[in-house]
C-alpha cells in the first residue's frame, strides 16, 4: 500500500486523538540523534564492558538505523578505552560509516588530548563532549565555585577549538543548576567556540515544564549571542520520564537529542533510543527513516551488556507483537485471512509491527478460543479438523501457560494416532 493511500486508509479507520492541538507544536527538521550507549549506557553497573567486536557491530547497526552521532567513550579514562575508541574510529573511517563520532571527557585538558591524538590518528572528526558539574549541589561536593568552573572549563574548550574539533559543552546536572550560574557559562562557551550546548538532567530530576524552561531559557541565550550554537538534550529515567522528555525537548527545540538503545545507562538509565525513534516515527517526522533493525540494534546491545531484554519492553520485548487472547487474536485473524495486513497489524497495536520489521504471533493458551488454534493448525499446514480444535483447546484450558508448540504437536501426535 503506497503511502499516500495509507495515510488516507489511516485518517478513516483510526480517529487520532494525539493529534488534536498538536498544530504548531512540530518538531523541525533537521534534529539529530546522539547515541550514548557505549559511554553512558556502560556507566550503569550491572553491564558487561562489551567486546570490541560487539561494540564494532552496534556501531554498524547504529548507522543502519539513522543515528547521527556516537558517543564512544572517554578515551582518557584509561589505556584500554583509548585503544577501543581509536578501533572503532578506524572501523568508522575503513567502512565509510554515515556516522560522526564524540567522546567525552572532564573539562580537563587531560581528558580532551587523547581525542585530539585519536582524531589525528584516525583521521576523523571527533566532537569533544566537554563536562563539567554545574548545579549548586555539585559545587558544595566538590568545593568548586563558578569562577573556577568557568576558569577549568574556557582552557578545556580552547585546547579543543585550536586542535580544530567540535565542542559541546556539557554543564552536568543542568536541570538543577541556577539560571545565573548557566547563563555566565554559556556565554563564557560560546565566547570560547563550543557549537554545542548539552542540557543534563544528569540525575532525572526534570519533568516536561522543566524541559521546556530549561530550553527556552537556552535558546534565549544562544539567540543574544548571534553564534550558531544547538542545543543537546541528555536526560535520564529516575522518574520514568526519560522519553517523554526526551520528545518534549525535541518539542520544545533542542535540535539533538541523546539516548541509548534499551535505555542502558548510569542508575536506572537514559531515554531509549528505539523509543525514541518509534515515537518519533509514529508521529510522521521520520518518514524516510528506515527502523527495521531496531530489534537487532537492541539485542546486539543487550547480548554486548549481557543483558536480556524484558518480554514485556515496547517494541523489542519478545511479547511486543504477540498475543493468545481469543478475542484480540480472533480479529487480527480475520484481518490476516482477508490478506489484509495493514488491518492485522494496526487492529491490537498501537505500533504497526510491520513498519519495524517485526510480526503479529498468535499462540495458545488458558485465554485462546477456537480461531488462535484454527489459525496456529493452518500455519503450519496442519488440517484444523473440529476435534483437534477442540482437543488442543481443551489442553490450554487447563494449562496454566501458553502451550509450546511441542505441547501443541504432542496433542496432534495423540490425535492422529487415534
Ligand atoms: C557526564 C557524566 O556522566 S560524568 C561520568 C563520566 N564517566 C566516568 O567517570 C567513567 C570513567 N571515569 C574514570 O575512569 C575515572 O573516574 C577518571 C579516569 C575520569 C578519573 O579518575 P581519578 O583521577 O582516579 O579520579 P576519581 O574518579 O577518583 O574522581 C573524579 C575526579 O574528577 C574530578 N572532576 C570531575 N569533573 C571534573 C571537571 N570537569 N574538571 C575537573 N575535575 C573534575 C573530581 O573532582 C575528582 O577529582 P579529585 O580526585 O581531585 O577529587
Amino acid at each position: 500500500m503506497g503511502q499516500h493511500a495509507e495515510s488516507l486508509r489511516s485518517d478513516e479507520l483510526i480517529y487520532d486523538w494525539n493529534e488534536v492541538g498538536r498544530k504548531g507544536r512540530l518538531i523541525p527538521p533537521g534534529i539529530t540523534f546522539f547515541d550514548e550507549t557505549l559511554r553512558d549506557g556502560l556507566q550503569n553497573p550491572s553491564v558487561a564492558d562489551p567486546n570490541i567486536e560487539q561494540k564494532l557491530k552496534l556501531l554498524h547497526l547504529m548507522a543502519a538505523i539513522g543515528i547521527h552521532v556516537a558517543d564512544i567513550g572517554l578515551p582518557g579514562s584509561s589505556q584500554r578505552a583509548f585503544n577501543d575508541v581509536l578501533r572503532m574510529c578506524r572501523e568508522i573511517t575503513d567502512h565509510r560509516l554515515p556516522l560522526r563520532v564524540a567522546c567525552a571527557g572532564r573539562t580537563v585538558v587531560a581528558d580532551i588530548t587523547p581525542m585530539i591524538e585519536i582524531s589525528q590518528r584516525a583521521g576523523i572528526p571527533v566532537e569533544v563532549y566537554a563536562f563539567i558539574g554545574s548545579s549548586p549541589i555539585r559545587q558544595l561536593a566538590e568545593e568548586w565555585d563558578v569562577d573556577l568552573i568557568a576558569k577549568r572549563s574556557a582552557e578545556a574548550i580552547d585546547v579543543a577549538v585550536k586542535a580544530g574539533l567540535e565542542v559541546a559543552y556539557v554543564t552536568e546536572d543542568t536541570t538543577r543548576s541556577r539560571p545565573e550560574v548557566l547563563a555566565t557559562l554559556f556565554k563564557m562557551a560560546i565566547d570560547h567556540g563550543a557549537s554545542r550546548l548539552c542540557l543534563c538532567d544528569t540525575v532525572g530530576h526534570a519533568t516536561p515544564d522543566g524541559v521546556r524552561n530549561l530550553v527556552n531559557f537556552t535558546q534565549a541565550i544562544v539567540a543574544g549571542s548571534g553564534a550558531k550554537v544547538g542545543i543537546d538534550w541528555h536526560g535520564h529515567n529516575d522518574r520514568g520520564l526519560a522519553l517523554e522528555n526526551a520528545l518534549w525537548a525535541l518539542e520544545f527545540g533542542a535540535d539533538r537529542v541523546h539516548g541509548t538503545a534499551l535505555g542502558i545507562g548510569e542508575r536506572v538509565g537514559n531515554a531509549a533510543m528505539e523509543l525514541i525513534l518509534l515515537n518519533l516515527k509514529l508521529l510522521g517526522q521520520l518518514e524516510q527513516q528506515d527502523l527495521t533493525r531496531l530489534l537487532d540494534y537492541c539485542q546486539t546491545a543487550a547480548e554486548g551488556v549481557g543483558w536480556d531484554i524484558p518480554i514485556n519492553y515496547p517494541l523489542v520485548g519478545r511479547d511486543a507483537f504477540r498475543t493468545a487472547t481469543g478475542v484480540h487474536a480472533a480479529a487480527i485473524i480475520k484481518a490476516k485471512q482477508k490478506g489484509d495486513d495493514w488491518l492485522a497489524d494496526r487492529i491490537y497495536s498501537g505500533v504497526p509491527a510491520g513498519m519495524f520489521g517485526r510480526k503479529q504471533e498468535i499462540c495458545v493458551g488458558y485465554m485462546s478460543g477456537a480461531s488462535n488454534v484454527n489459525y496456529w493448525l493452518r500455519q503450519r499446514n496442519i488440517e484444523p479438523s473440529k476435534e483437534l480444535c477442540d482437543a488442543i483447546l481443551a489442553r490450554a484450558k487447563t494449562s496454566d501457560h501458553i502451550l509450546s508448540d511441542e505441547e501443541i504437536l504432542a496433542v496432534v501426535a495423540q490425535h492422529s494416532g487415534r
